[in-house]
């Protein structure tokens, strides 16, 4: 069986991570700061409504620590904002044709990694993970920890996804193989508008008419670009099957991976490959976007200011969006 390296042991990494290193996959992580430390410490414990383990498996600091097999599976599971730097890591340790995953929001990191690498693989994350605390991951969901459409990028699959599928299925994600994994990923990308929205505003909190607004510009230019996606949102029959939210014994759902990048105090949000590859995408094809290029402004702030969700009101968000994008 192939090695697992997940390349960013945070939310999402350390959910596979832990997972699949419980249920007997060959797992190594490479993980930085104070999550590195605790992981080498004492393991990963995983939290989720039917779980409570912990987890033990290789980490390292950074690639060139890792002696590489050529039938390694690499999962990118860094924030977008991370993906280059890492990927100039890997290659100077030596990668080359090793399958690489993308499991992360936004659709701009295949195109990055094709660019270096040969073999890359799209996966939609529909997991609602958490990382608060070092040492420790949660997911919400069940009956299992969460969901993944993967395929090769930029279609079609093999047998790299087969083999991963395989894994993850055993280490209870349920895993579907497609074979345009970018549609799927190009409809969670119109979900994850709302994230910096949710992060200002904090979790719970009503949004008014902003969710229709950012969907609404971002379904547009998808349209404009002959784009096309495929719904993976709430009303996917697989959610009920397998990611019901749930409660975790004495861990709240703080938010999606946003709102958690504020609340650790990040240097810096997804949002510019999330509500920007529509600003983006809009200025390429002529479609307005003032909703989704306010909150792009919103996210520089946020940063700026060191805010917490909730600090932001929803009269605030409403007054940055001007007519020009
Ligand atoms: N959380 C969620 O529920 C979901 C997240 N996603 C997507 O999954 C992707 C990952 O998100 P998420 O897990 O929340 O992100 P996190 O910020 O929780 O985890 C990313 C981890 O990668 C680490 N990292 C980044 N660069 C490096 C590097 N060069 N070397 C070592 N470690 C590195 C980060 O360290 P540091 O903290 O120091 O930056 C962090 O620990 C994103 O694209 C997100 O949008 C998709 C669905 C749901
Ligand atoms: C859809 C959502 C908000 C689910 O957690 C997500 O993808 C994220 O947190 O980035």
């Amino acid at each position: 069986m192939a090695r697992v390296v997940v390349y960013g042991v945070g939310a999402i990494g350390g959910v596979v991570a832990a997972a699949l290193s419980t249920s007997g996959s060959d797992v190594a992580g490479i993980a930085r700061g104070a999550q590195l430390q605790a992981i080498r410490d004492g393991g990963l414990r995983l939290l989720s409504p039917d779980t409570d383990t912990t987890a033990h498996f290789a980490c390292v600091g950074a690639p060139s620590e890792i002696d590489w097999r050529e039938d390694d599976l690499i999962l990118l599971c860094m924030k977008s904002q991370d993906t280059l730097g890492a990927l100039e890591q890997l290659r100077a340790a030596g990668v080359e044709n090793q399958h690489i995953f993308c499991l992360q929001n936004g659709v701009t990191n295949e195109r990055f990694a094709l660019r270096r690498f040969p073999n890359v693989h799209g996966a939609t994350v529909m997991l609602p993970g958490t990382f608060l605390k070092p040492g420790e991951v949660v997911s919400h969901s069940s009956p299992r920890y969460g969901m993944l459409d993967i395929g090769q990028f930029p279609r079609s699959h093999n047998a790299a996804d087969e083999t991963l599928a395989k894994a993850m299925e055993a280490a209870n994600i349920a895993v579907f193989v497609q074979e345009d994994v970018m549609a799927s990923k190009y409809g969670k990308l119109l979900m994850n508008l709302g994230n910096i929205t949710q992060a200002a505003l904090g979790s719970g909190v009503g949004q008014g008419e902003l969710p229709a607004l950012l969907r609404a510009e971002g379904e547009a230019v998808l349209d404009a670009a002959g784009i096309a996606w495929s719904d993976v949102g709430k009303d996917d029959p697989r959610r009920k099957k397998f990611m019901q939210i749930k409660d975790v014994d004495g861990v709240p759902r703080a938010g999606g991976s946003t709102a958690q990048s504020l609340l650790r105090g990040a240097a810096s949000l997804e949002t510019e490959y999330l509500n920007g590859e529509i600003v983006l995408l809009g200025r390429l094809h002529g479609v307005p976007t003032p909703v989704n290029a306010a909150m792009l402004r919103v996210a520089t702030r946020l940063v700026r200011e060191a805010a917490k969700p909730g600090q932001t009101t929803l009269a605030d968000l409403m007054a940055e969006i001007t007519p020009a994008s």
